[in-house]
């Protein structure tokens, strides 16, 4: 799948925005789904996240306490009453559904393996106690991002 904007396509615009109370949605707890999950938490979100394997997610029982797991995978209806939905599992066509029922729905989703189905982008969190800065690409260079990243925490830590 690739990560590129269509050639010309404008940018994405940086959003920044309260979570605090929000409920978000997270599907898929790997690696990908539980950072996610711990980065909206952190960020004042009430999350639910739906996976099978949630638990071993968080097998030391630490998930943070703003943090629900549901033990199953996705069904349709899991997104209503969300503010916010994160598809994150290895699963494409469960990433495809989420995406699709939360575009339909107006929920603001962010698609792991398809930027194409995102309708907002998650962005690399580089923040201090008084700064926000988030780096997202214009396109799929996540290795730029990354690099950028890192190189703005120094800045501003
Ligand atoms: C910022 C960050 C936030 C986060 O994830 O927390 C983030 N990706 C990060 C890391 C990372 N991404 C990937 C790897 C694996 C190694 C590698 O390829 O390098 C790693 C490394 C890792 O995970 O450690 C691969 C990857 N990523 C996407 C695809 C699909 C595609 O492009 O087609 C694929 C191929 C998947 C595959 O083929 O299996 C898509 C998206 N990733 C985004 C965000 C969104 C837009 C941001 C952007 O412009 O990059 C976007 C568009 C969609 C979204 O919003 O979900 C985080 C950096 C955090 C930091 O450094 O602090
Ligand atoms: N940062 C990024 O943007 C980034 C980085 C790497 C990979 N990816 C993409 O993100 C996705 C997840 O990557 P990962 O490394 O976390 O994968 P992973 O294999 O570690 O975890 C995937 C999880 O999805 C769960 N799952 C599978 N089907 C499900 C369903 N129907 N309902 C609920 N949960 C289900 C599995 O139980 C598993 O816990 C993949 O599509 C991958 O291509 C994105």
């Amino acid at each position: 799948m690739s990560g590129c904007a269509p050639a010309g396509s404008p940018p994405r615009f940086p959003l920044f925005v309260s979570l605090v109370g929000a409920r978000c949605l997270v599907v898929g707890a790997g690696a990908v789904g539980r950072r996610r999950a711990e980065a909206l938490a952190s960020h004042g979100a009430v999350v639910r996240v739906v996976d099978p394997r949630a638990a071993e997610a968080w097998a030391n029982g630490a998930a943070p306490g703003s943090v629900e797991l549901v033990l199953r995978p996705f069904l349709p209806g899991d997104e209503e009453s969300c503010s916010l939905a994160v598809a994150a599992t290895s699963d494409r066509e469960t990433n495809r559904l989420v995406g699709e029922r939360c575009r339909a729905a107006g929920i603001p989703v962010s698609v792991a393996d398809a930027p194409d189905e995102c309708t907002f982008f998650f962005p690399a969190l580089c923040e201090t106690e008084d700064l926000s800065v988030g780096v997202v690409s214009r396109g799929g260079d996540h290795a730029l991002v990354a690099r950028v990243a890192e190189a703005i925490r120094g800045v501003i830590s």
